[in-house]
Parts: structure tokens; C-alpha cells; sequence
């Protein structure tokens, strides 16, 4: 048992998204590259944000021959006003047909090692930039009758040791997810969470993280972590006319990992 052995099924037509646009925050690395780029094969126009520059023109390059196209802003997503304006640039240039909330992370300790400033970089970073991008967005998913994916994490009803600031911040991701899906269902505007286990990233390559794999894995009734190519395709099937009626759900993609012991980022040790 070991980290995925997933080989990519295409499953969606080839010219599902053309004249669509997309935008996807995280697009420079790991989940978010692997979706930007699937919705670029798919003959999307999706526009990546990120902070790192280098990063985004990588994904820019490995998408150039690809049927749709893939423009960037490097920006922070905590910052709302930068967020706002390259929302707005990206909604003008090519509609938002899809918003994928994917930028994120925190630092894995127990909840007494977590300060107040720690708990509110990681709220502010998991949640408040989250209702900042799909408030901003909202016009152009309005016009497009578009959809929205938020990638969470698996576990979020049951909690999991040491991401009690991630785990509260996607657990409110998921409240204003379905509380959307409700005051924009009549806008025809769909909005989903997805919930990946462990996906092995850059993300995941701290020595602490590395050490934890193992039993992540072991924690997994299905024997191994989540691809990224898996996160991408379930993303496109819920942006496809496939999930036309799917709203307000959180889907976990995670090998049942949310039915087993729970995926622990930190052993349940000493909190003094
Ligand atoms: C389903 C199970 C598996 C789940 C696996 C999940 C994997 C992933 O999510 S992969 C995604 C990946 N990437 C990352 O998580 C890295 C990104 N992380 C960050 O950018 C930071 O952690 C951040 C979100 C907190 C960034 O905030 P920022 O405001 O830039 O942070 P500061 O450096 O200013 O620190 C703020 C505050 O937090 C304290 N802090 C930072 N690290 C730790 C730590 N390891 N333990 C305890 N506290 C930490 C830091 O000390 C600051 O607080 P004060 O000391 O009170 O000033
Ligand atoms: N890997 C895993 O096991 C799991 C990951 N997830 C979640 O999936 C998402 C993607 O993670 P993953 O691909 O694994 O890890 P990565 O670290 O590769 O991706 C995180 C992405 O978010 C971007 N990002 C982070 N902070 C900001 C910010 N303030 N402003 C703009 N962009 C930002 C980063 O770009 P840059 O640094 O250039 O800003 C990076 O591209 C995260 O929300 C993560 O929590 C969920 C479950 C499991």
C-alpha cells in the first residue's frame, strides 16, 4: 500500500468547455495545476491566480498546446481588493463558467501550539478569501449560470488532530458552500465542495508530512492516497452538464479514508 496508482480515465468529451471560462486559485502547483490543466484539455479559458509567478507561467507552458488556453495573475487571495480586480479582469476577458476556490494550506500542530494569529492566517486564508472570491465572481456565474468547486479536505464532520484551524475553516467553507447553493439556486449558480485524503504534493513534502504518509495510507480503507488527476476529473464532471443538477454537496475523494480511523496530521501526543 503506497501513494496512487491511479492511471487518468478521461471520462469527459473533449469539447465539453469550449468557449468557457474558468478561473483557478492555487493553479501553479500539485491540485490546482492538475485541474487548471484538465480544464484546458477539456477547451476551457481559465485564468490562474497564485503568488508565485514562476509557478503559474510553469502551468502556463505546460498548457500552450492545449485546445483551450491559460492566462495568470499572481496575486494573494487574502488580499481582496487584488482579488477583486483580477476577478473582474478575468470575468471581462473570458466569463466565468467555473470558479475553483483551491488555494490553501495551514500548518499542521495541536490546537494549544496554534497562537491567534496563526488561527486567523489560516481562517483568513481556508474561509474569508473563499466568500471573498465567490462574492466577486458572482456576476459573471450569474451570467454563465455557472458553477463553483471548493477543494476542501476529507474528514471535515469528524474532525482530525492537528488541523483544528483548517478543519473549523473548511467546516465553514462547507455551511456558505450549501447556504450558496440555496441563495443562488435561482440564479441557476451551482456550488459543491470537494474533500481529497491525502494527496502526495509539494504541499505534503514537509519532513513532518513525510513522516505521517505511512499512516495516512494505512488510514485509508482503499489502500492509497488520491491523485491529483482524480481531484481534476471530479472537478470537470461537477463543472459539466453531467452535475447539472448537483449542488451544495460535499464529495469526498478520498478511498473511504472519512469512513476509517481519520487522517491525523500529528499523533494524538502531548498538548502541553
Ligand atoms: C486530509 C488529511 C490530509 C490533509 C493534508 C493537507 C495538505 C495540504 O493542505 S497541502 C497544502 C499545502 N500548503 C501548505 O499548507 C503550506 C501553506 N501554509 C501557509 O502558507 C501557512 O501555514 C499560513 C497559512 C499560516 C500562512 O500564513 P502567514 O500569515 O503567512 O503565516 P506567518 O508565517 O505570518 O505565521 C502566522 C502565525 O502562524 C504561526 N505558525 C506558523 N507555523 C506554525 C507552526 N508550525 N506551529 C505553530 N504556529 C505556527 C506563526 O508563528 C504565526 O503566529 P505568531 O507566532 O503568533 O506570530
Ligand atoms: N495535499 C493534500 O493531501 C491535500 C490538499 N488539500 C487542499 O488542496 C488545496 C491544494 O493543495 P495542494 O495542491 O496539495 O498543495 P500546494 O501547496 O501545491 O497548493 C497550494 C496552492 O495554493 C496557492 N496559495 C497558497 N496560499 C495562497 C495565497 N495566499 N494566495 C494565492 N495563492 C495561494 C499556492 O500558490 P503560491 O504558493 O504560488 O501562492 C499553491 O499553488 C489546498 O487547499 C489544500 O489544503 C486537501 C486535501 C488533501
Amino acid at each position: 500500500m503506497s501513494v496512487s496508482d491511479f492511471t487518468p480515465q478521461p471520462v469527459l468529451r473533449d469539447d465539453i468547455f469550449n468557449g468557457q471560462g474558468a478561473v483557478v486559485s492555487g493553479a501553479g502547483s500539485g491540485i490546482g495545476r492538475a485541474i487548471a490543466l484538465r480544464l484546458c484539455a477539456l477547451g476551457m479559458a481559465v485564468t490562474g491566480f497564485g503568488r508565485r509567478e514562476d509557478a503559474l507561467k510553469e502551468t502556463a507552458d505546460l498548457a500552450a498546446d492545449m485546445p483551450g488556453s491559460f492566462d495568470f495573475e499572481a496575486l494573494n487571495v487574502r488580499d481582496t481588493e487584488a482579488l477583486d480586480a483580477a476577478m473582474a479582469r478575468s470575468g471581462d476577458r473570458h466569463g466565468i463558467n467555473l470558479l475553483v476556490n483551491n488555494a490553501g494550506g495551514q500548518f499542521f500542530a495541536p490546537a494549544t501550539k496554534i497562537s491567534r494569529k496563526g488561527w486567523d492566517s489560516v481562517l483568513d486564508l481556508n474561509l474569508s478569501a473563499v466568500f471573498s472570491a465567490t462574492k466577486s465572481a458572482y456576476p459573471y456565474l450569474k451570467a454563465a449560470q455557472g458553477a463553483v468547486v471548493n477543494i476542501s479536505l476529507s474528514g471535515i464532520d469528524r474532525g482530525s488532530m492537528g488541523l483544528a484551524h483548517s478543519v473549523a475553516a473548511r467546516a465553514g467553507v462547507l455551511g456558505l458552500t450549501r447556504t450558496l447553493a440555496l441563495e443562488w439556486a435561482g440564479d441557476g449558480i451551482r456550488l459543491n465542495c470537494l474533500g481529497p485524503g491525502t494527496v502526495v504534493t509539494a504541499g505534503l513534502s514537509d519532513e513532518a508530512a513525510r513522516q505521517m504518509l505511512d499512516s495516512l495510507v494505512a488510514a485509508t480503507p482503499m489502500g492509497r492516497t488520491t491523485s491529483v488527476e482524480e481531484v481534476a476529473e471530479l472537478t470537470a464532471f461537477l463543472a459539466s452538464p453531467a452535475g447539472a443538477l448537483m449542488t451544495g454537496q460535499l464529495i469526498q475523494i478520498d478511498g473511504a479514508a472519512h469512513l476509517g480511523p481519520g487522517l491525523h496530521m500529528i499523533d494524538g501526543g502531548s498538548n502541553e
